[in-house]
């Protein structure tokens, strides 16, 4: 047996995610969670419905937490470290009321929390930070005492993050046939995100446009393609594109999105694709149906090779980041000096998120920031 490895003090893990139906009856109060206030339009949901139902309306999301927990434990069982993982989604069950009130009844005082997204943002960040706000505020009401809660800060530039994906990206360079593989371009892949709320992403210092949102994926993006560089001798030229997107159409959102990006990359003579959703931790919905489903047929139409890479999922590499983040910030509590592991320019991101970062168009409660109660 190892050392055993100390998180104290926290007690438990949590993850926390977006939660995905997992059969037809589950579609449509599914999208109403999702959708609750957030003024989408009708016609997108019909359409985002139509997503799911093509694949019998499972969503993989909820399967791909489910290994991702059974990588964690099997980790930190391997390696001594004796915490606690539960899990709980934002929009489907098991949910993190629910969790919390079960972590609460176990008797257990301080949780740290692991989000299914890698970057800053208000749809990936501090709305996860309300919904932790709202679930304690409801068992608080029903007369318990909640934990404390605390995040985990941004992995984006954890190396367990991005090896695994730079593996991805030149697994798929590989399968590509021979004559296209050396002039292949890379197409980074993220959610498009409203520019007003790229550009309020992350702390408040300056990112320069597109807010911390585009600058974290920016870095991540370089530091796959310099990677493959290095791995292949080839400089394959990439770019960051989006995908995904709804909302109103008069209100900007980043671009260009990836089937527009792919159409110009074959009017441009660029012979092939690599499309590496970089801005994903699962191979969810939104890669099934918008990059594995439409843009690879419209890859198709145009007659351009392309092929998707992974992400990390259930990697080993990426539990054990997980692993050596739990550890790092334990380490920062206990007010020991914990050298924080990160590649790319940015450095590793802050711990708390200071006030003000990431705003919500509506201001709201949110936990486990600098402005608020832990708990
Ligand atoms: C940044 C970001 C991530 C990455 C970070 C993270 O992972 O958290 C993400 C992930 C996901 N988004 C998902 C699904 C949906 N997102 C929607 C809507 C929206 N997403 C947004 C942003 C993001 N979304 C935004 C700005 C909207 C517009 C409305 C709003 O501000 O809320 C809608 C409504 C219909 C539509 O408009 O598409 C659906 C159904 C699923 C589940 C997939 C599955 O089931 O496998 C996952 C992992
Ligand atoms: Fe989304």
């Amino acid at each position: 047996m190892p050392d055993a490895l100390d998180a104290t003090p926290y007690d438990a893990l949590l993850l926390l995610s977006f939660g995905g139906p997992e059969g037809p009856d589950d579609v449509v109060p599914f999208l109403e969670n999702v959708t609750r206030g957030r003024g989408i339009p009708k016609e997108r949901l019909k359409e985002v419905g139509q997503h799911y139902f093509l694949f019998g309306g499972v969503s993989p999301i909820n399967g791909q937490n489910r290994a991702l927990l059974d990588a964690l434990r099997e980790d930190f069982a391997e390696h001594g470290l004796d915490l606690p993982v539960y899990w709980g989604n934002r929009n489907w069950a098991p949910y993190l009321t629910d969790t919390l009130r079960e972590i609460t009844a176990d008797g257990r005082r301080r949780v740290l929390v692991l989000a299914t997204s890698a970057y800053a943002s208000y749809s990936g960040c501090r709305q996860y930070r309300e919904n932790l706000a709202d679930a304690l505020a409801a068992l608080r009401a029903e007369g318990l005492e909640p934990p404390r809660v605390d995040k985990l800060r941004h992995y984006f530039n954890h190396p367990g993050f991005v090896e695994p994906m730079t593996e991805g990206v030149l697994r798929s360079l590989a399968d590509l046939p021979e004559d296209v593989r050396e002039g292949a371009h890379l197409a980074f892949t993220t959610h498009s995100i409203p520019i007003s709320a790229a550009d309020t992403s992350g702390p408040v210092e300056a990112h320069g446009d597109g807010g911390a949102y585009v600058a974290q994926h920016l870095d991540v993006a370089r530091l796959i393609a310099d990677a493959v560089r290095e791995r292949t001798g080839t400089d394959h030229p990439w770019q960051l594109v989006y995908q995904s997107r709804s909302g109103a159409p008069h209100i900007p959102w980043l671009e260009p999105d990836i089937c527009d990006h792919l159409e110009e990359r074959h009017a441009a003579g660029v012979p092939a694709v690599v499309m590496a959703p970089i801005g994903f931790v699962s191979d969810h919905m939104e890669v099934l149906y918008d990059l594995d489903t439409e843009a690879t047929a419209k890859a198709a139409e145009l007659g351009l090779p392309v092929r998707r890479s992974a992400t990390v999922g259930a990697d080993p590499r990426f539990a054990a980041a997980v692993r050596d983040l739990v550890l790092e910030r334990a380490a920062t509590e206990r007010g020991q000096v914990a050298a924080p592991c990160a590649l790319g320019a940015l450095g590793a991101s802050h711990d708390v998120c200071p006030a003000g970062c990431c705003p919500a168009r509506t201001p709201r409660p949110a936990a486990a920031g600098a402005e608020g109660p832990h708990a």
